[in-house]
């Protein structure tokens, strides 16, 4: 008798899990789900997505499906049923149509520490008042004054400190360079000077991003979850002293605050935090990734590091005053080759190589359902390394920019994304590279001694940064 009550319990269960089995693969859809696979339940294709390769192609897991299922295909990733775009239509319909049918959606490692009240998730009116707040920071305007002249200092210190030392690692010395100084004009804080390790847990934060959500100690998860916790804490005990003390110390911080102390006003105590932690974050991560590839590839390319030297000393000789002046807008805006190599360079880096939207009501797409509650990954990347738009896409070649408007994007340049979500930092993060570039090429002799190789899952990252040896040229 147990022994029939033992089968019994087999039975049921290769029911129950052929039947879980089932359903996963096949989810319910009132209408026609594009092809796809939905891997195992609860992990899905995750670990197929996040392996790594070498390569600025297309990442394998969407070469694969792309080929066998079409542009527009179903998976599960971090846990989530998704629906993956790689053709520039769909990509560009999907990021116009945020706030109506497609909002935005934060992996679980983002917003497990970020909450609902976050920036990224706001829509509407409030995500116009953030969007034209920060503007206040970092926007033309703000760049074109005071910006422009403190990253010029900034940056010219910085490099004479590396052609001090002789050696340097690129990705971290540009990460500490931007972080230096842009935290200092947000929240008017100092690494050396107040030590909490800001830096470093921002470095934990970014290394589990991208990672599966399981929350034990020793996972990058956990370690993604108390980075962006101390990062946080941090960020929120200046905020609050600096409310409760009224010190103003001419920064963003203080007009953050400004914004909070109004009658009715838009901006409570948690989002201004979150905000001020999104904004370092995307200031300097981003950026030096940019800057790390650029040298490696004007490195690998000599012909255009001559090109980039003519354009700079150029700048120099149409100078009045050599010596003194710093960079002005306008040598800055006629920077044009400087310009077709960023283009080139974000292009080909892919920094955010996917983009997530949450769909809010179903959708038709080329006569397939996108169903309600699901998660819609965008994949600009494809379009960038399309051979049929871009010649040879994956050779770094700036003067395929040549002619071309090189401030705006398209459906198959989207670097800085597109629609209502479009990077609001690219200005900023564009100006930073052109002055790194200007003093970089006109003032210092260096080589590439170590590192440079990177890996993709699916974001860039140099396990072995990019070391180069650096020396100011005679002159
Ligand atoms: C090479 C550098 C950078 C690249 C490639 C980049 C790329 C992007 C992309 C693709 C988006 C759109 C995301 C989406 O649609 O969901 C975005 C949004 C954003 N970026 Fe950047 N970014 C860079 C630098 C920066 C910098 C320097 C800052 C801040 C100073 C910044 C702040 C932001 C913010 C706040 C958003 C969200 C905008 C919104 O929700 O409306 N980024 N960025």
């Amino acid at each position: 008798m147990w022994c029939e009550i033992g089968v019994c319990i087999v039975a049921f269960l290769v029911i129950r899990i052929t039947h879980w089995f089932y359903t996963w693969s096949n989810p319910k859809c009132d209408g026609k789900l594009p092809p796809g696979s939905m891997g195992l339940p609860i992990i899905g294709e995750t670990l197929q997505f996040l392996s790594p390769y070498k390569v600025h192609d297309v990442a394998p897991f969407l070469k694969r499906r792309l080929a066998r299922y079409g542009p527009l295909f179903r998976t599960s990733l971090f846990g989530k049923k998704m629906i993956v775009s790689t053709d520039p239509e769909i990509n560009y319909t999907i990021l116009q149509r945020e706030s109506t049918n497609f909002s935005i959606w934060l992996t679980d490692s983002f917003s497990e520490f970020l909450g609902e009240e976050n920036m990224l998730t706001q829509h509407g009116s409030f995500h116009r008042y953030m969007k034209n707040l920060i503007l206040h920071l970092v926007g033309p305007e703000s760049l074109r004054g005071r910006l422009l002249h403190q990253m010029d200092e900034a940056t010219s210190r910085h490099l004479r400190s590396w052609a001090s030392q002789g050696n340097v690692n690129v990705k971290e010395g540009i990460a500490e360079m931007i972080f230096e100084s842009f935290a200092k004009r947000l929240i008017s804080y100092e690494e050396k000077k107040d030590g909490k390790k800001l830096l470093d847990n921002y470095k934990a934060f970014m290394n589990g991003l991208i990672s599966l959500p399981v929350n034990i100690p020793g996972t990058a998860f956990h370690a993604c979850v108390q980075g962006s916790k101390n990062a946080i804490k941090v960020i929120a005990d200046i905020y609050h002293e600096r409310k409760a003390t009224k010190i103003a110390q001419n920064d963003f911080l203080d007009r953050v605050i400004e914004e909070v102390e109004k009658e009715n006003a838009f901006l409570n105590d948690g989002v201004a935090i979150n905000m001020l932690f999104l904004l370092l974050f995307g200031a300097f991560e981003s950026t030096s990734e940019a800057i790390t590839l650029l040298t490696k590839f004007i490195s690998d390319h000599p012909q255009v590091l001559e090109e980039l030297t003519k354009e700079h000393e150029a700048i120099l000789e149409r100078r009045e005053n050599h010596e003194n002046s710093g960079l002005t807008w306008e040598e800055y805006k006629s920077m044009t080759f400087t310009h077709m190599v960023i283009n080139e360079t974000v292009r080909l880096a892919n920094i955010a190589p996917v983009i997530f939207r949450k769909v809010g009501k179903d959708a038709e797409i080329r006569g397939y359902t996108i169903p309600k509650g699901w998660i819609v990954m965008v994949a600009p990347a494809v379009a960038h390394l399309n051979p049929e738009k871009y010649e040879n896409p994956l050779e770094f070649n700036p003067w395929r920019w040549k002619g071309q408007d090189l401030h705006s994007g398209s459906k198959t340049f989207m670097a800085w994304g597109s629609g209502t979500r479009l990077c609001v930092g690219a200005d900023f993060a564009k100006l930073q590279i052109a002055i790194f570039l200007h003093h970089f090429v006109i003032n210092y002799r260096w080589r590439v001694t170590k590192g440079g190789d990177f890996i993709r899952r699916p974001s860039l990252i140099f396990p072995n940064g990019l070391h180069i040896s650096i020396a100011e040229k005679q002159k």
